[in-house]
């Protein structure tokens, strides 16, 4: 295996080595540590990387691959990216239509083109949507929005709550590009840190928000008048009304809500006990829901690297630092303690990397990913915070240095697509490379190969 070569500071030369899963495989029950509680991925073929720049020409080979790709992938019908209508066919109006286009949106994609005409239909119908991450779902939910408001009705009509501030920002930044032609359409943003004066009604037509200060806009400061709300959207829905916290307030915003409110609720991924539980809140909703094997992307191929320690985890990272910054990567901690550890660690080898964690302010938070957006740094360390719905189209890898367990200690699989989806949107190939504790007892077939060709072909 390759040696830090001096360069991550241990002075240790450990060997590790990529292991990978090649087949467009689906999440299935019995994962690399042969667990069956649901683990993260499939057992995976065993390759020797020897060098790193095997998965760095893999990288550079599938970034000018992705140029065409898009255009590419919407003429397939096996794609979630296809689709048979034109936007014009989705009976836009001529200034969202512009929108789009002015976003470079050439097609709808197939979860554009499956919900937005339910989206749009009267009398209203409610949605519970799934479809995989990177495949335009906010785009999707922005646009219905954009099209129910009445311009004219100066007060709030649609709320959109999201989990995190964020991704509450960024939701806020497709709407007001989507939206740049529609100069009457306002929007107000209900995240922690935006002051307003009690009781004095908002007049914008759409609010994007956190649950915590919706609810508190609604309720404690009567800027909103929920029974005024027609267009109800819970983005990530299912961590939504999974999670304690949020579920309580998504649930108290909800109930002060009219029966006629349309109510939408999207994500990637949908646990089964989720599915029903949405299916109780939202009544004689239609429904978009993938199979199973249809969950993961298959343009993100995943590998592993086992190490015994956070030490060799190191070791193998810095390693692997090279490929990291080709295009742009996201690394995941179980904890802030471990993301700030590794921060602190990967910039004493001299590697300018940014953090994203829980402890910062919201505007510190927001700085830190507009930078990383402006790719001033190629390298996020972050924890679950950043696991869902953050949109950078330059991600293109993703190191998992702690895989997600769930409160129990338990394999996260929810949590782990949503995290892979970081990288590869839209179409865009991706690369997970996930740090596995020797410990773990996985199985994994050995291929025999260090050979380049034979593994690109597999990938392919
Ligand atoms: N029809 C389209 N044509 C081209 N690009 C698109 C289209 N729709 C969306 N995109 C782009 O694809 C990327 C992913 O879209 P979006 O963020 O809406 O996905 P998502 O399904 O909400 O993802 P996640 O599950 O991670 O939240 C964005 O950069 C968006 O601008």
């Amino acid at each position: 295996g390759p040696a830090c070569g001096g360069r991550c500071g241990s002075g240790a030369a450990t060997s590790f080595t990529l292991t990978s899963n090649f087949s467009s495989a689906p999440k299935c029950n019995t994962g690399p540590d042969g667990t069956d509680h649901g683990s993260w991925t499939k057992e995976g073929d065993r390759v020797d990387l020897a060098e790193q720049s095997l998965l760095n020409k893999l990288i550079r080979r599938s970034l000018v691959w992705n140029r065409n790709r898009v255009e590419v992938l919407q003429r397939d019908p096996v794609s979630p990216l296809f689709s048979v209508k034109t936007f014009e066919e989705l009976r836009l109006v001529p200034e969202l239509l512009k929108g789009v286009y002015s976003m470079g949106f050439n097609r709808p994609s197939r979860i554009q083109e499956s919900a937005l005409p339910m989206m749009l239909a009267q009398p209203l119908q409610n949605l519970i949507a799934q479809s995989q991450s990177g495949t335009g779902k906010t785009a999707a939910f922005c646009l219905a929005m954009l099209s129910h408001v009445k311009p004219a009705n100066m007060w709030p009509q649609c709320l959109c709550v999201s989990p995190t501030y964020e991704l509450a920002l960024q939701i806020g930044q497709v709407v007001e590009q989507m939206g740049k032609f529609c100069p009457d359409v306002k929007l107000a943003y209900g995240v922690r840190g935006n002051r307003m004066e009690r009781g004095v009604k908002l007049q914008e037509q759409i609010v994007i928000g956190t649950p915590g200060t919706i609810l508190d806009w609604c309720t404690k400061y009567k800027l909103i008048d929920p029974k005024k709300i027609s267009m109800f959207v819970l983005d990530e829905a299912d961590v939504m009304i999974a999670t304690q916290g949020h579920r309580d307030q998504s649930i108290r915003i909800h109930r002060l809500l009219t029966k006629n409110c349309q109510m939408l609720l999207f994500s990637a991924t949908f646990e089964d006990s989720v599915w029903k539980f949405a299916e109780t809140i939202v009544p004689d909703a239609n429904i978009i829901r993938l199979k199973r094997e249809e969950e993961t992307l298959d343009t993100i191929k995943q590998f592993y690297v086992v190490c015994k320690d956070e030490q060799e985890k190191f070791t193998a990272l810095c390693n692997l630092y090279a490929s990291l910054t080709i295009a742009q990567a996201m690394i995941f901690c179980h904890t802030r303690k471990m993301a700030a550890w590794l921060t602190t660690n990967l910039s004493k080898e001299g590697h300018q990397v940014a953090l994203l964690s829980g402890e910062l302010t919201v505007e510190q938070r927001a700085a830190v990913i507009e930078r990383y957006r402006n790719g001033k740094e190629k390298v996020l360390v972050t924890t679950n915070v950043c696991s869902r719905g953050i949109d950078v189209e330059q991600v293109t890898l993703v190191v998992n240095f702690d895989l997600p367990v769930d409160m129990e200690g338990n394999a996260d699989s929810e949590t782990y697509l949503h995290r892979i989806g970081r990288a590869g949107r839209f179409g865009r190939r991706g690369f997970a490379v996930n740090m596995v504790d020797s410990q773990q007892n996985r199985k994994i077939k050995q291929l025999d190969t260090n050979n380049l060709e034979e593994v690109e072909l597999l990938m392919s």
